[in-house]
This record gives structure tokens, sequence and C-alpha cells, in this order.
């Protein structure tokens, strides 16, 4: 019997061998041991890097208990007890911030005291100043106030020898100043993967160069350059390197040999100058090389030495969701950073989106809000792999799941915010 034809551009031929997406994400992941060398770094230029170990307070914070506000501190036990009763306090001297009162505060007596400052002995509580009247070295207070407002307790927001940031956590703005604020002046932090990425292809020409017939500008490497870089991983760009298996397999195993991940555009399908999978079978191993996807769907993952390969599809915008998608979680993990959970959102299609059952596709959209609060999503336009104007627009990832068929305006479908991770 004859073998039933076959449509080069299904993806539900019985015989082809492309992994679920979840399934190919999964055995990346599992192929990733974290790296642990640690070097030292001043503060400032630790943003962005990843805590090689648990940062663990030596001080109270904040150190000393203090007023929230601008007022007067006083014993809550002198507070007027019935709601109609004013009470006079003697006033004592003044706490301002660098400058405490040392003294005991009295029964009958309080300080005049400024955000930030020293709370004298004796005082529980502040009474902002709109709140009193001062005649004569005297402050008048009304009813309404609570027993311990207005104070910031030492070591409220972290005690000394708790855990301020765990291990694996990738230093953002704040932390920064949380640190300094436990006057860590540096910190160790992981080694950065090194990764480096080259585009292949006859057609590419380098910018600023004005295009021959069938010559398009490398736009992969500028992409690949912003997340990556974006990141804060140690990047490298090899420039382009032409379709032929020799100049490849030269390329590949000299960046390979210096490098933690190379990353490949182009020439992984099955066209005459598609060589990448060859030559990586030939300097080291190829993992899988079809994922069930679009796009994104021929990608050759594999191992030259312990370096780890991505040879990405060259049509630009399934180069930014394989990036997105399968290496840049590879790359977190590599980093030994803790993986921050990426967020999807429930949105209702605000028109209908084409969809093949048997992959898992990645539409470019745009999240709109109602008035209601709903989460709806339009596309950005045209949804080709090599239309990167609707990626460049879009927001969100709709991502419409293998099982899933053509959608009708107002169903729901799954989106994934950008903010999370691009
Ligand atoms: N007969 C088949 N043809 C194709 C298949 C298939 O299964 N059977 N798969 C298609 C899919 S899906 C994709 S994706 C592409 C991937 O092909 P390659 O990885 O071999 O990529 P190229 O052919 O080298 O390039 C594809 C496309 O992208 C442009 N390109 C490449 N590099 C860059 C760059 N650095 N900057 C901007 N644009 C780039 C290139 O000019 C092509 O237009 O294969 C399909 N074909
Ligand atoms: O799946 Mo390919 O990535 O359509 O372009």
């Amino acid at each position: 019997m004859n073998a039933r034809p076959t449509s080069p551009s299904s993806c539900q031929n019985p015989q082809d061998d492309a992994l679920p997406f979840e399934e190919a994400r999964d055995r990346i992941l599992a192929a990733v041991r974290p790296l642990e060398a640690a070097e030292r770094l001043p503060l400032r230029t630790a943003l962005g890097r990843v805590l090689a170990h648990d940062v663990v307070s030596a001080i109270d914070v904040p150190p000393y208990t203090n007023s929230a506000m601008d007022g007067y501190a006083l014993r809550a036990a002198d507070l007027p007890s019935h709601t109609t009763q004013n009470i006079s306090l003697r006033l004592a001297g003044q706490s301002l911030a660098g400058v405490g009162y040392r003294a005991e505060i009295a029964p009958g007596e309080c300080v005049r005291i400024t955000t930030g400052a020293l709370l004298p002995p004796g005082a529980d509580t502040v009474v902002i100043q709109e709140d009193v009247t001062v005649s004569e070295g005297r402050v008048t207070i009304g009813s309404g106030h609570r027993a311990g407002q207005n104070i910031r307790l030492a070591g409220e927001d972290l005690a000394r020898g708790a855990v301020a940031l765990p291990r694996g956590h990738r230093l953002n703005p704040a932390d920064l100043g949380l640190l300094a604020s436990l006057g860590c002046p540096e910190i160790d932090a992981l080694r950065r993967p090194r990764v480096a990425f080259l585009s292949t292809g006859d057609e590419l020409r380098g910018l600023g160069r004005p295009l021959g017939e069938g010559e398009i500008h490398d736009s992969n490497r500028y992409t690949l350059f912003g997340a990556l870089t974006r990141l804060g991983v140690d990047v490298h760009d090899l420039g382009v390197v032409p379709d032929r298996p020799d100049a490849l397999r030269e390329a590949f195993s000299t960046a390979a040999a210096t490098h933690d991940v190379v990353i490949s555009t182009g020439g992984v399908s099955v066209g005459d100058a598609d060589h990448t999978r060859e030559v990586l079978a030939t300097l080291g191993t190829i993992g899988f090389w079809r994922i069930a996807i679009r796009p994104g769907r021929p990608l050759a993952f594999g191992h030259i030495g312990d370096t780890l390969f991505f040879g990405l599809p060259g049509n630009p915008v399934a180069v930014m969701v394989t990036f997105y998608q399968l290496v840049q979680p590879a790359l977190v993990r590599l980093s030994g950073a803790t993986p921050n959970p990426r967020r999807q959102l429930r949105a209702r299609a605000l028109e209908p989106m084409r969809k093949r059952r048997g992959r898992t596709e990645f539409l470019r959209g745009q999240i709109e809000t109602g008035g209601d609060g709903e989460i709806g999503v339009h596309l950005t336009g045209a949804q080709g792999s090599g239309v990167l104007r609707s990626m460049s627009l879009a927001d969100c990832f709709v991502i419409l799941d293998n099982d899933r068929g053509p959608v009708d305006t107002g169903e729901w479908v799954m989106v994934e915010p950008f903010c999370d991770f691009v």
C-alpha cells in the first residue's frame, strides 16, 4: 500500500516527530545545570545580578524606634481618657532626625519630634502637629488618639539576623536600596552566563549598507542583543556566518569553547542551505529539532561539550517567540536565579483568531481593559513569522494551546503580558 502523501506545512502529520511545547520546555530545563561560581561586587554594579548567598541583616531595620510624623512625642498614658476632654502637657524639649532627646519623658511632659527622629525614652506615641495647639511652653491635645500611633518600631521592617534577600534573587533597584539600608557595601553574585549569538544566511547584510537584490538586513542579531542584554547575561555578538558547513563548524566550535550557551538563527529547516542541524550533530548532540508550536517549529536544541546550543529558526518573530518561551527560561535557570512565575490572564478575544489544532500558537496581541474592568485582547496585525512590526506593537502573547481550534470574537483566551519577561 502506498504511503499517504502529507502536506509539508501540516503540523498534524501522523509521522511528525514534533514535540509538544511543554515537553520541549521541560526537556530543555532538565538539561540545564545552574552555575555556581560567585564573585564579589560593589553594590552599584550588582543591579540585575543573582545573589550567591542569602543576605542576612546585621542590624535592625529601622535601627531605632522613631517617629513616622512631625509632631509631639508623649506617653500614651497621658492621652485624654474621655472623648471630650483635652489635656495640656509641658513641652520638655525636642528630638530632631540625627539629634535625639536623650532624657526620659516624665508623666505630663511631651517633646517636639520630627519625622525619623529617635523616640525619647518613656515616649510611645506621637500626635501630629496639626492636632495640637502650643502656647507658652504647653501643648494642648484633644481626643481621638490611639496609644502607639505614628511610631516605627526598631526592627519592624527587618529584624537583625533575618534573611533580607534569599540566594537566587535577582537584584532590582529596590533591592539595592534595601541592601544599602543594611549597610552592605558589596554582595556575592553568581557568575553571569556567557552567551554567544550569531546569524547564518548568505542573504544577510549589515546595517548602513544598501541592499542588493535578494538581500535583507540582519535583524535577529538586534532582537537577540536586546533580549539578552535585558536579561543581564554576558553577551557576545559573533556576527554573520556564511551558509557553508565548514564555516558553521568553525564558528560553532570556537563559540562553544568559550561560552556557556551558543544561539544561532537560521538554517534549521529543510532547505538546501540549512546546515545547522547536521553541523551540530557532527560537533555534539541534538536533543530534538521540531516542536509543535507556531512560530518556531524548527528549533535545534543540543550540546557541544558542556555548552548548550540553541539553533533558532531564521524567521524574526520565530526567533523572539522561541527565545522568550524556551531559551529565556533556560538562561534564568543557568544563571542560578529563582524564576518568576509568568502570569497568564484570561482575556476576551476582541476579534476572531485563526488557529490550527495540534500545535501551540503564540499570537501577538495588545491588552485592553474595558470600563467594567474586564480584560480583552486584540491582535496587533499580520501574524506571519517574519512580521516584526506586529511583535513590536504587542504587549502580550495570546497563547492558544495544542487542542484549541479557531477562536471566535468573545471567546476566552489566555494572554501572557510582556511586562513579566520582555
Ligand atoms: N519545506 C519546508 N520549508 C520550511 C519549513 C518546513 O517545515 N518545510 N519550515 C518553515 C518554518 S516554520 C520556518 S520558521 C523556517 C525556518 O527556516 P530556517 O531556520 O532554515 O531559516 P532560514 O531559511 O535561514 O530563514 C527563514 C527566513 O528568515 C529570514 N532570516 C534569516 N535570518 C535572518 C536574520 N538574521 N535577520 C532577518 N531575517 C532573517 C530569511 O531571510 C528567511 O526569510 O523555514 C520554513 N520553511
Ligand atoms: O514556525 Mo515558523 O517559525 O512559522 O516561521
